[in-house]
């Protein structure tokens, strides 16, 4: 178990916060938080909650787009990096990234042991997972033109959530390690409401709760 073997996980809305607490089977460790929608909510919140807490490890989880051929509805995905893959400006050559500008940076480092070794337990464990660039968008992603943007901009890019760059900026800042956990629900692409497979999401969000547990034992 981590130094500070507290665990802070942040969910966006009420459902995946439920999801997760029932994976977690009660466990007391772990404190699940809502993060609210988008990046400025989540970090506001997260922060909150880390000045409340001595913690070892911060969680953004939640369901997610994943991209073609990265990461299929029904699975799940870790993060080896935290990507703000919309936080910089356009030009008319395209986009330019914080990082290129100076101006700071729209990655955030995740522990990479961890994320490894969480993606090995979920693995084992018999989930369809895989590790990849999370990216945290302000505006979820509604075209087929846009995802290919973010996909080329960000290499390997294999899931698109709101929250996380939030979540691991406050981790960051707290000196806390961070990760991120999503279940896809849908396709970054052409916005198709009505075929999001919320249910099976979240379902495979309470699935990784044991696990994850395990894995920080
Ligand atoms: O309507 C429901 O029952 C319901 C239950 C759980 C979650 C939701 C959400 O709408 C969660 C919003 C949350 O999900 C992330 N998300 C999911 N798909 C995408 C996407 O394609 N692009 C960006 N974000 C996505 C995001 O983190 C939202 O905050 C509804």
């Amino acid at each position: 178990m981590l130094k500070r073997n507290r665990v802070l996980v942040m969910t966006a809305v009420a459902a995946e916060r439920d999801a997760v607490l029932r994976g977690l089977g009660g466990d007391a460790r772990f404190d699940v938080r809502l993060a609210g929608v988008g990046p400025a909510a989540a970090a506001a919140n997260t922060a909150a909650a880390l000045a409340g807490g001595e913690y070892g490890l911060v969680v953004s989880a939640g369901i997610a787009g994943g991209f073609g051929g990265r990461a299929d509805v029904g699975t799940l995905v870790v993060s080896s990096e935290i990507v703000a893959a919309d936080l910089g400006v356009e030009t008319p050559e395209g986009f330019t990234s914080v990082d290129e500008l100076g101006f700071g940076s729209a990655r955030v480092a995740v522990d990479a042991a961890l994320a490894e070794k969480v993606t090995a337990a979920l693995r084992e464990a018999g989930l369809p997972v895989s590790c990849g660039p999370v990216l945290t968008v302000s505006t979820a992603t509604g075209s087929a033109a846009t995802a290919a943007a973010l996909a080329g901009r960000v290499e390997g890019a294999a899931a698109e959530g709101m929250e996380g760059f939030g979540v691991a900026t406050a981790a960051r800042l707290g000196s806390v390690p961070v990760i991120e956990i999503r279940a896809v629900s849908n396709p970054v692409g052409p916005r198709d409401r009505a075929a999001w497979k919320i249910r099976e999401a979240l379902e495979l969000l309470e699935a990784a709760g044991p696990i994850f547990v395990e894995v920080l034992e």
